[in-house]
């Protein structure tokens, strides 16, 4: 078995984290700059194998463009290369092909894309033939699937002849990624008018402009560090995370907020952020519509820290890198834990059950958050992950990273 074994630190845990690059933040800059011709300089681009897979098809003359377990990587290079006319196979792992991509297809086609379905109608693979722009500039589209098809429509909707104005239809989930793209669109030029009571957004007909480019740090790798904190048994407990800003374009910036209440307090510094240890609440609800990628970090935090939780707003997690829902209700029990779906859909909660005294073996489904939010359990006790090279997707150093505060040992 290819797995890691993280032994609990001796005393307080005492780091400086030089933390990953945000992989939601690189591929937008990197999108937009091939909209520019490749003319801006991009600083700071992640290592992770999702940006990489983006730079690597986005200056391939191969027909075949494989983005493997890449979602943002998927749906924005559909989009692009449907109106840049580049005839392309977009393919990914059999996962990628079992997560939808209708709704973007459907709205492309309406632009004048013509894109055929390869297996499966609504899924990729999939293959795009050319654009011929019919005039459309405004469109419907559903919000509650993933806001990722919002996020391609929008980069690409300045290059069309009118512009394009999205009505965005049901409850918006994961707004703060559509915001991320119409600040980093504003950075290259492109001033739209989102309007978030009529659920409108208006991009005009506007040239990109090449400019240079710094990519924050990532705020969803962050939020193992602030969970290993809220875990740490000793007070004096502390670590700091490098190139994070407060007023970050990232919507899981977030677990600012929502750790607090779970015992870690954020002080912003000229060079990022400083976690320390503070009493715990006994309970704690959370939406997590805005910030679903955070939804597993927390879970697990009050599972081992036996603080009950409430989510809502997950229903996106079954169609991630895995059914992300499934994959925690499993796991969980391995710490004796439960989570348990008490509104059909909608309302989750985590219950601590019974204390487990052997060693835990996490699974990771192919799921690089799944091997990051149970990985700082090990603040407290032995864990082994299975297939620990799944972080290689959004934060390629995360064990080079967890050496600094546990034992780790790769096995297999
Ligand atoms: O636009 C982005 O960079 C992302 C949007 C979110 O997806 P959904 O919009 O599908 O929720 C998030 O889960 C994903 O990790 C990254
Ligand atoms: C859902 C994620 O990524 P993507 O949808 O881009 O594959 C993620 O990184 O948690």
């Amino acid at each position: 078995m290819n797995a890691v074994r993280l032994t609990p630190p001796a005393g307080p845990i005492r780091a400086t984290i030089p933390l990953a690059s945000s992989k939601s933040e690189s591929n937008r800059a990197l999108i937009i700059n091939a909209l520019t011709g490749f003319r801006g300089t991009l600083h700071n681009v992640s290592a992770a194998r999702d940006s990489q897979t983006m730079i690597r098809l986005l200056k391939s003359e191969d027909p075949v463009a494989d983005v493997l377990d890449a979602g943002t990587t998927m749906r924005f290079l559909t989009a692009y290369f449907a109106v840049t006319g580049q005839h392309k196979t977009l393919t990914g792992t059999p996962r990628m092909c079992e997560r939808p991509i209708g709704i973007l297809v459907d709205a492309l086609r309406t632009l004048g894309a013509d894109i055929q379905y390869l297996k499966n109608e609504g899924f990729p693979p999939l293959k795009t033939n050319g654009f011929t722009a019919d005039g459309t500039n405004r469109l419907a589209i559903r919000g509650d699937v993933s806001s990722q098809y919002i996020s391609a429509l929008l980069m690409i909707a300045p290059t069309l002849p009118d512009g394009l104005t999205l009505e965005l239809t049901g409850e918006v989930g994961s707004r703060p990624y559509i915001e991320m793209t119409l600040r980093q669109m504003e950075h290259f030029g492109v001033t739209s008018v989102a309007d978030w009571t009529a659920k409108t957004i208006t991009v005009p007909p506007t040239p990109y402009t090449a400019t240079d480019y710094a990519v924050e740090s990532d705020w969803s790798g962050a939020s193992y560090w602030f969970s290993m904190v809220a875990l740490a048994e000793d007070e004096s407990s502390e670590i700091e995370l490098l190139g994070l800003k407060e007023n970050s374009l990232q919507g899981d910036s977030a677990i600012v907020q929502i750790m607090r209440p779970l015992g870690v307090e954020s002080t912003f510094t000229d060079q990022g952020v400083k976690l320390t240890k503070i009493p715990a609440q006994t309970s704690l609800a959370w939406d997590f519509t805005d910030c679903p990628d955070l939804a597993q970090t927390v879970a697990v935090c009050c599972a081992v820290k036996n603080i009950p939780l409430t989510l809502t707003g997950i229903e996106s997690l079954k169609i991630k890198e895995t059914d992300r829902v499934l994959a925690l209700q499993t796991e969980l029990k391995k710490v004796g834990a439960e989570l348990v779906e008490v509104e059909k859909n909608t309302r989750y909660e985590v219950r601590q059950l019974a204390e487990i005294t052997e060693i835990p073996t996490f699974a990771t489904y192919d799921d690089h958050r799944m091997a990051m939010a149970f990985a700082p359990i090990a603040m407290r006790r032995e864990v082994v992950i299975e297939e620990p090279g799944v972080v290689a997707k959004s934060y390629p150093s995360f064990w080079d990273d967890m050496a600094k505060v546990t034992g780790i040992q790769f096995v297999g």
